[in-house]
């Protein structure tokens, strides 16, 4: 597994070993030992969530609040995403900037998003199933999220406005300024 770390402290991609045969290909897609020797960090992941999405669809960005901050370790199982963190980590010098990220079934590429991130992803395939690893239960009271084209953030999702999918619960989502009055 390599460990590329981004421009974000703490946010690294990963990119699996893929050992392939006649039969097909093998890999360790996640293993504590070298994640946190790659991570440099002690991470107990303690839920895993599955989302099937079709083209266009974002989702985010979304975070969890105080004590139920989560990292999480994404990843795609089918189709393609660019995926996306935005480190709100208060007196972070890269405080307000993203990292995007194209993750894929083909690629296998991985994005560890630490605590103190947003995050999201948009669906660039016809259909993708996204996969990933939490470090902190779910915990509805605790979730907290900004709007994924707010202007002081400038995300590039890759797609036109007019082919986004967005829930109801996301379309009204604070600002980056109104979210961080609350996290
Ligand atoms: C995230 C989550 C949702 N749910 C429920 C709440 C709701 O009824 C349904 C769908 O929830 P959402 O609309 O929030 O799902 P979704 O928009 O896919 O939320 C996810 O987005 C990505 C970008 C993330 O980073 C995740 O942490 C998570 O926030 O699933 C759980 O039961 N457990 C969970 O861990």
């Amino acid at each position: 597994m390599n460990f590329i770390p981004t421009q974000l402290s703490g946010c690294f991609i990963l990119e699996p070993k893929m050992i392939t045969d006649s039969r097909g290909y093998f890999m360790e897609s996640f293993n504590e030992q070298t994640f946190q020797k790659g991570i440099g960090q002690h991470v107990h992941f303690v839920q895993d969530n599955q989302s099937y999405s079709t083209k266009g669809v974002l989702r985010g960005l979304h975070y969890q609040c105080g004590v139920h901050a989560q990292a999480k370790l994404v990843r795609v199982l089918q189709g393609e995403v660019l995926d996306v963190a935005v480190d709100i980590r208060p007196g972070s010098v890269t405080y307000g900037q993203y990292v995007a990220e194209v993750l894929s079934a083909e690629n296998q590429r991985q994005m560890f998003v630490p605590r103190g991130f947003a995050h999201g992803f948009v669906v660039l395939s016809e259909t993708a199933t996204f996969f990933y690893k939490c470090d902190n239960l779910y915990n509805k009271e605790s979730e907290g999220g900004i709007q994924y084209n707010d202007p002081a953030l400038d995300i590039d999702w890759g797609l036109p406005e007019s082919e986004l999918l967005i829930s109801e619960k996301d379309m009204i989502l604070p600002t980056f300024e109104n979210a961080k009055k609350v996290w």
